[in-house]
C-alpha cells in the first residue's frame, strides 16, 4: 500500500474496533499488547491503546469486504493487511475473520489448522510503522506466515525499524 515513509511522532495510539469471536477479548489485547512490544523494544515508539475517536492504528477484524478497497478472500490466502504510516486509514491493520486466529504453541497452531494472532499482528504492525516485506525467510516482515516457536526478531527486521526510527 502507498503512504508516508513512517510516523512523524512516536506516541502511536491505536484502537481495537472489534474483536475476532475466536479468542477472548482480554486474550486479544494482549497479543496486540505483545506484538505492538516487539516494535516498542528496538525502536524510541510507544504505542498506547486508546477506546473512543480516531488512533492512529485503527484496528478491526472483518471478512471479504470489509470497507476499503482490498476485500479479504474467506480462509487461508490472505490472512491480514495493514497500510503504512499517515493520516486516516493509513496506518491502519486489519484481521481476516475467516481465518481461526489462536495463540499459544497448542496443536492448532501448529498444525495450521489456527494462526497464530501474535505473529501475524507483529508482522501487520511492522507495515504500520512503515516497514516493507523482507526477503530474508526467517524475518518477522517476511510475507509467508510460518509458525515460530520462541519468536525471536530477525536482525533483518531490527535493522529496518532501526533504519526509519
Ligand atoms: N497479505 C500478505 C500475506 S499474508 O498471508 O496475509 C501474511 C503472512 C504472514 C504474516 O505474518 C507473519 C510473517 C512471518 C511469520 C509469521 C507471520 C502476515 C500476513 C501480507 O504480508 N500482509 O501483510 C501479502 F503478502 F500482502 F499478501
Ligand atoms: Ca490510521
Ligand atoms: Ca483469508
Ligand atoms: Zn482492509
Ligand atoms: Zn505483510
Amino acid at each position: 500500500f502507498e503512504g508516508d515513509l513512517k510516523w512523524d511522532h512516536n506516541d502511536i495510539t491505536y484502537r481495537v474496533l472489534n474483536h475476532s469471536p475466536d479468542l477472548d477479548a482480554d486474550v486479544i489485547d494482549d497479543a496486540f499488547v505483545r506484538a505492538f512490544k516487539v516494535w516498542s523494544d528496538v525502536s524510541p515508539l510507544t504505542f498506547t491503546q486508546i477506546y473512543s475517536g480516531e488512533a492512529d492504528i485503527m484496528i478491526l477484524f472483518g471478512s471479504d469486504d470489509h470497507g476499503d478497497p482490498y476485500p479479504f478472500d474467506g480462509k487461508d490466502g490472505l490472512l491480514a493487511h495493514a497500510y503504512p504510516p499517515g493520516e486516516g486509514v493509513q496506518g491502519d491493520a486489519h484481521f481476516d475473520d475467516d481465518e481461526f486466529w489462536t495463540l499459544g504453541t497448542g496443536v492448532v497452531v501448529k498444525t495450521r489448522f489456527g494462526y497464530s494472532l501474535f505473529l501475524v499482528a507483529a508482522h501487520e504492525f511492522g507495515h504500520a510503522i512503515g516497514l516493507e516485506h523482507s526477503a530474508v525467510r526467517d524475518a518477522l516482515m517476511y510475507p509467508m506466515y510460518s509458525y515460530i516457536e520462541d519468536f525471536q526478531l530477525h536482525q533483518d527486521d531490527v535493522a529496518g525499524v532501526q533504519y526509519l526510527y
